[in-house]
């Protein structure tokens, strides 16, 4: 089924590879958050995603697994599967080639539950700016640019402006935001405020809080939701 995440305002990404205790997953799941992204890029194993799946399920909120690689790509329990696709590395792996490898292992891959993600990485400090290789030095005009051919050129439904584990510059949020129509614009990265989370709120149609649920706590999750819905 294909629930209506273009209307999604607020996405909390929890990473397989940490650990909540289960009151504060009941908060987290019952802050009013639109969805629950489990996703990670070190160490997510098929054992520790379907522990936290079975933790955050029977909440009634939208499950999506966000895969870093094609043994990651697990949907069962969950109700959609968003896959990225690095744009901004010369390492063609993460942009086409696990997909491939994806496409040519699994022969029964529900691509009705499956959406693409262009991510534009500009944190070279995270895990997924490492392991990616991702070239983040860009201008907000170069990153607006991959916004756009990502839109109109590869059609994807949604670009994901990535700066994982720091807080972002809002002017190239902001950039990126005037340069798509249609697509939906995700910003995660360092939002552990309401202030944050309010002012990459504008530019982006939806805000990702991922290290602040581990590392500020449930109440500063409650305020970025409160911040953007
Ligand atoms: C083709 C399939 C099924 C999978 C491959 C999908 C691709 C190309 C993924 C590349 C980008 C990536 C590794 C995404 C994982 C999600 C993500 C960005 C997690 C961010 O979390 P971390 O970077 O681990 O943050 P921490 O450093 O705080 O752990
Ligand atoms: O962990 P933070 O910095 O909130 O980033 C959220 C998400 O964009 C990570 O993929
Ligand atoms: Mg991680």
């Amino acid at each position: 089924m294909h629930l209506k995440w273009k209307n999604w305002t607020h996405v909390t990404k929890l990473d397989p590879d940490k650990h909540l205790n289960p009151g504060a997953i009941e908060e987290v799941a019952t802050s009013g958050t639109d969805a629950i992204l489990l996703s990670g890029t070190l160490n997510v194993t098929p054992e520790n995603l379907t522990a936290l799946r079975e933790q955050v399920e029977g909440y009634g909120i939208p499950l999506v697994v966000e895969p870093a690689d094609t043994d990651g790509a697990l949907f069962d329990g969950v109700d959609m599967l968003f896959v990225p696709s690095v744009l901004n590395t010369p390492d063609s792996r993460w942009v086409v080639g696990k997909h491939q490898r994806w496409a040519l292992e699994c022969p029964d891959i529900p691509w009705n539950l499956v959406v693409p993600e262009a991510y534009v990485v500009l944190n070279p400090n995270s895990a997924v700016g490492r392991v990616t290789g991702a070239v983040c030095d860009l201008s907000p005009a170069e990153v607006a640019a991959y916004a756009r051919c990502a839109e109109h050129y590869f059609r994807f439904p949604i670009i994901y402006i990535e700066y994982s584990g720091m807080y972002g510059d809002p002017a190239v949020v902001k950039a990126a935001a005037e340069a798509i129509d249609d697509a939906t614009l995700y910003y995660g990265g360092g939002i552990n405020s309401a202030e944050r989370a309010a002012e990459m709120g504008k530019y982006a149609d939806t805000i990702v809080v991922g290290n602040a649920v581990y590392e500020a706590g449930v109440e500063t999750l409650k305020a970025t939701v409160r911040a953007v819905q």
